[in-house]
């Protein structure tokens, strides 16, 4: 349904340019036009996109402007909302809502070959490393969605120590679980409230270098003795509502959080969605390793929190739509539910005992 903020709107100060952009991917290539020299940040590369109008939202117009620009019909394509970011490039501010679309065999076998789009602009298909280690000059409002790609679909949380108090040795089990059933360079959450804790994840960053670690914000990554592993620093749903509360007259906002590391959030509720756009808002006008993602939760019942009240599916869509950032769903889910968390607006799902498997590593 058309929004008042999906058409140009104007403040005291500038008119925001509402823009729609499309990820267009086939497995690792990614689709990008080129901006001619005599465009808004021309001579540079971009994602399909262009400008929302009145009377349509920012999905309907992804939907056009891909057709219009390269002649897809991704209507009935997953469109999987990304986020949504403000950027003021001096001369002109935009407000950029972010889709990704994986195109189908046949889309994608059809197109590689094309070199321009229906408005004569060039078109490349390029790899998402390149992509990513920004081997491809793009506007600067990019580089947040890049970051954004970097999420991977699955997200694994570790089990607090306790859950192996009935082992002999609680410590040893829990590394040798964890090491043994983390899949190859999984994305892992690694919680540091109980004593000993840090020095178990030191010990298997050291025996599993192949994984990419998210620390509690508060913690000295220096624990790990190297900060390679580490992807993210994590707010919980209490520390970003602090935050938020400090922020209300704070002159430097985000003092206190980590500026080395992109944060991926915690929240539960309309409230903590607020607060995380809020604090992903200011980490961009702080120039700042950007918000990538935000657990949601919990989206069903758990069995590490029985007496929680479940969000379902459908408030948790309701929820996921409020957020400027991409949502990763937690909370009773296996890997098998990406689609569903997809279909209902999120990018990835985490949990704990789903996401371990018995894949060992490659030696
Ligand atoms: N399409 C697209 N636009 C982007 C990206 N990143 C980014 O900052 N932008 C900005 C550049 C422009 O200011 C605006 C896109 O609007 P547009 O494509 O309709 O603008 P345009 O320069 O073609 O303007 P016009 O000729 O239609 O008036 O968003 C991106 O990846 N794709």
């Amino acid at each position: 349904m058309p929004s008042p903020s999906n058409h140009s709107t104007t403040c005291e100060k500038a008119t925001v340019v509402n823009v729609a952009v499309a990820v267009i991917h086939y497995k690792e290539q990614y689709l990008l036009g080129f901006r001619n020299a005599a465009q808004h940040q021309g001579n540079r590369y971009e994602f399909v996109g262009g400008k929302i109008e009145a009377s349509e939202d920012a999905k309907q117009a992804v939907i056009r402007e891909v057709a219009e620009e390269t002649g897809f019909a991704i209507h009935e394509n997953t469109i999987v909302k990304l986020g949504r970011l403000h950027h003021d490039y001096g001369d002109k501010q935009v407000s950029l809502q972010v889709y990704k679309i994986e195109l189908t065999a046949p889309q994608y076998e059809q197109h590689k070959h094309c070199q321009y789009g229906l408005e004569k602009q060039a078109l490349t298909w390029v790899t998402k490393a390149d992509l990513l280690v920004e081997k491809y000059d793009l506007p600067a409002a990019n580089k947040t969605m890049l970051e954004w790609l970097k999420l991977p679909e699955n997200i694994t949380i570790t089990y607090p120590l306790s859950h192996f108090d009935d082992h002999s040795d609680p410590a040893v089990a829990w590394l040798q679980c964890h090491q043994e059933k983390l899949t190859v360079a999984a994305w892992v959450y690694v919680r540091t409230k109980e004593a000993g804790t840090e020095k178990l994840i030191a010990q298997l960053t050291r025996a599993r270098p192949d994984i990419h670690v998210i620390v509690p914000h508060h913690a000295d990554s220096q624990f790990l003795g190297t900060d390679t592993h580490v992807v993210a620093h994590h707010l919980t749903h209490t520390a970003l509502m602090q935050w938020f509360n400090d922020a209300q007259d704070a002159a430097m906002p985000d003092q206190g959080i980590s500026s080395s590391h992109p944060l991926i959030v915690s929240c539960h509720d309309a409230d903590s969605i607020t607060a995380a756009n809020k604090l992903a808002r200011a980490r961009l006008q702080q120039q700042l390793p950007p918000v990538v993602g935000s657990f949601l939760s919990p989206v069903l019942a758990t069995q590490t929190h029985p007496d929680a009240v479940s969000l379902g599916w459908e408030t948790w869509s309701a929820l996921a739509q409020l957020s400027d950032i991409p949502i990763i769903g937690l909370g009773g889910l296996s890997p098998t539910l990406i689609d569903q968390a997809i279909s209902y607006g999120g990018v990835s799902v985490a949990g704990i005992r789903q996401f371990l498997s018995s894949q060992k590593p490659k030696a």
